[in-house]
């Protein structure tokens, strides 16, 4: 099955998306999503300039040997936009490969492993009693686990706390908006938040908690002890991912599960962390991390270190992604979590999928393939505008990690 043709699709309904397209001489065609959030044209070029005039030919069932040839023969490898650029050509291949053998994508990867994908949503509030109300909102649509962020007293504002509660958009502005952040305030504030959850809401649920790199491996060590009793499922991005082996310090201080990964491209970002076991949840997800091919290799080499999965699966991954994501996580052994932050009705709209949210849990659908289509016509109604997720300064004026 040849390859003939492949276009990249940009449409921003409410936000900007990047899909690939890729059509075979037998009329079946595939789809991958390649949004880089406020880099997304960066990954358009490399698509549309240096890798779509490489596939022209190909055969579609070839998914391992065109990952590696992207991979390796760009001689350039790893970073975000390369990552993107083949995971969105892997994610239309197996797209492609499953509609051919007239199967979900599920089945191809090994079939399912569990009835439902378990996901958590995300609650923000401005103070404590707002997150605290946010919370059991989700609680009543029948979430089981979910991420409380807080504004923090004396922060004019913080990343992860919206105005629009349900769909949280950080890519807010055409230029980076500035936030203030405060590790002292951050954490005196944080502890008394979850302190408030479990008071009220008692043992019954999962709560997780992002803290955006934006501590120091000690800082990072205080917080996850001072969360021990209210038994976070994680503590997600507590320092900076480039120096692996600072996680040695956290690790050494505190029982809080650990997670990372939705900045890492590559298994090599994550091989120390792994290895030494180091972190608890693995994060990377399909579209930045080099499609299901890579994210597999990925996910086998975790299983032998006890780190199960939690993909990253904010708004700015498309339902094609989070389609993707479902028939991965539905088979994936050592499988821990799925992040799901909703799309808007625009977004749905413009991409139909077969998947549904039932009772805290994503199930994916049995349509062949990965289950997202598409809608070209309604895509070509909106029109990219340029985003930008927003920056963070110390109260001196620093630049900060966020
Ligand atoms: O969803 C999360 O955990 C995030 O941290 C959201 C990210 O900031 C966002 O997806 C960046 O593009
Ligand atoms: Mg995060």
């Amino acid at each position: 099955m040849k390859i003939v043709s492949a276009k990249v699709i940009v449409t921003c309904p409410g936000r900007n998306f990047v899909t690939l397209k890729i059509q075979t001489d037998q009329g079946i065609y595939g789809i991958g999503d390649a949004t880089l959030n406020g880099r997304e044209l960066s990954v358009v070029s490399y698509l549309q300039d240096h890798v779509i005039p490489c596939l022209i030919g190909r055969d579609a069932h070839q998914i391992e040997d065109i990952w590696q040839y992207l991979y390796r023969g760009a001689y350039w490898r790893r970073g975000p936009v390369t990552m993107s650029a083949i995971a969105a050509v892997d994610t239309a291949l197996w797209d492609i490969k499953a509609k051919a053998a007239n199967m979900p994508l599920y089945q191809l990867l090994g079939g399912r492993s569990r009835e439902g994908v378990l996901v958590y949503g995300h609650a923000n509030g401005k103070d404590i009693a707002e997150t605290v109300d946010e919370v059991g909102k989700y609680i009543d649509m029948g979430y089981k686990a979910i991420r409380a962020q807080s504004g923090v007293p004396g922060l004019a504002s913080t990343y992860g706390v919206a105005g629009d509660k349900m769909f949280y958009e950080p890519a807010d502005a055409a230029l980076p908006t500035e936030n203030v952040w405060s590790t002292p305030k951050y954490l005196t504030h944080t502890p008394k938040l979850f302190e408030k959850l479990r008071d009220t809401y008692g043992d019954g649920h999962e709560f997780l908690h992002d803290v955006h790199h934006r501590l120091t491996p000690i800082e990072a060590a205080r917080l996850g002890k001072s969360l021990e009793p209210y038994r976070l499922f994680w503590m997600e991005d507590a320092v900076p991912g480039e120096n692996q082996e600072a996680f040695r310090i956290v690790r050494q201080h505190t029982v809080t599960p650990i997670a990372i990964g939705e900045v890492f491209n590559t298994i090599w970002d994550a091989k120390t962390l792994i290895q030494e076991h180091l972190i608890d949840y693995i994060r990377t997800t399909v579209v930045h991390a080099g499609g299901i091919t890579h994210l597999r290799r990925i996910a086998d080499f975790a299983a032998l270190h006890h780190v199960r999965t939690g993909s990253h699966g904010a708004t700015d991954l498309s339902p094609v992604c989070m389609g993707a994501a479902l028939h991965f996580d539905i088979w994936v052994p050592n499988f821990g979590i799925q992040e799901y932050m909703r799309h808007t009705e625009e977004t749905d709209a413009v991409f139909p999928h077969d998947y549904k949210f039932e009772n805290g849990y994503l199930i994916p659908g049995d349509t062949p393939g990965h289950g997202v289509d598409i809608d070209e016509e309604l895509a070509a109604k909106y029109e990219y505008k340029p985003a930008y997720l927003p920056v963070n300064r110390l109260e001196d004026g620093t630049l900060w990690h966020w």
